[in-house]
């Protein structure tokens, strides 16, 4: 998405475009995660001495310090980035001119994303245990939560398209004036657009998570050690299912479940958070008054 261009920035069919590319992302860089242990000692603050003094954890040292060289290539000054630590320095390259497509507002569930991706996605996705490999799950980690972020943070530019419309404005106005956060809520909830994204994304997830023979044929490795076959008992199908999704590199109820419980509903958050604060030092224009 060129987020220099404003037409593009408020697109409602080009920002679910974006989300769309965003899942492969997602999927790919949560495939990359699992295949290193859960390495617990990285998520732990105090474990090692680090020459920038800080406290936190391996995770929290390691982003901090690619944060810095990010921040210096200008990454943090495009509207659609945000950083986990702080303080960053100034970008050395010259500032870009995005045309201001969001209403300014200082947004950022960064830390709730962290919590969530620490808590319940990590334990889920990585075999427990410590496989000394910290650096890969940091950088890997690293990975998986700034495509997390940029999925989420969408959230203020789709919410922006959906305020901008002329036939849903005055209502978005009222209920923003009325702050009936559940009003808002559910105005900007599409269960349609939600049930095919998580339909899309189960498929994505049992695919990307599978090997492709020569032939182009999806396998696992069960295919080839336990063969299905017609007359199976039921018993053996749930005993190869189950031996099916423990060979992938990802489970695809995993990835479904994190949308659901999480992403989805963290962006919605980030939908409404934005538009409470949307008339904040804004002239409504005569069309839209109520
Ligand atoms: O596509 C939208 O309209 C969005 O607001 C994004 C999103 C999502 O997170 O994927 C969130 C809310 C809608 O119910 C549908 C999908």
């Amino acid at each position: 998405m060129n987020l220099l261009n404003k037409d593009d920035a408020l697109s409602l069919a080009r920002l679910r475009d974006v989300l769309i590319r965003l899942e492969d992302t997602i999927i790919f860089a949560l495939i990359e995660r699992a295949q290193f242990a859960l390495n617990d000692c990285t998520y732990q603050p105090g474990v090692y001495k680090y020459d920038n003094g800080s406290q936190g954890s391996f995770l929290e040292y390691f982003l901090h310090e690619m944060e810095k060289v990010h921040a210096r290539v200008r990454r943090y000054t495009s509207p659609d980035e945000y950083p986990f630590t702080s303080p960053l320095p100034e970008p050395m390259l010259p500032t870009l001119d995005f045309p201001p497509t969001l209403h300014p507002n200082k947004i950022n569930v960064n830390k709730d994303i962290m919590e969530r991706y620490l808590q319940d996605i990590v334990p889920k996705i990585c075999a427990p245990g410590d496989d000394l490999n910290y650096g890969s799950s940091a950088t890997r980690d690293t990975e998986c939560l700034q495509a997390l972020s940029k999925r989420i943070h969408y959230g203020k530019f789709i919410a922006e398209s959906k305020f901008m419309d002329p036939t849903q404005q005055k209502t978005y106005i009222r209920l923003i004036q009325n702050k009936d956060r559940d009003a808002i809520m559910e105005l900007l909830t599409n269960r349609t657009v939600e049930a095919a994204l998580l339909r899309r994304l189960r498929r994505k997830a049992l695919i990307y998570g599978s090997d492709i023979t020569e032939t182009g044929e999806i396998v696992t490795k069960e295919d080839q050690e336990t063969p299905t076959t017609s007359t199976a008992a039921n018993g053996d199908k749930q005993q190869h299912q189950q031996q099916e999704q423990s060979s992938r590199k990802i489970q695809a109820d995993v990835v479904v479940d994190l949308y659901e419980r999480f992403v989805i509903p963290l962006t919605k958050e980030v939908e409404v958070e934005y538009l409470l604060q949307r008339l904040d030092g804004w002239q409504i224009p005569e069309e839209s008054k109520n």
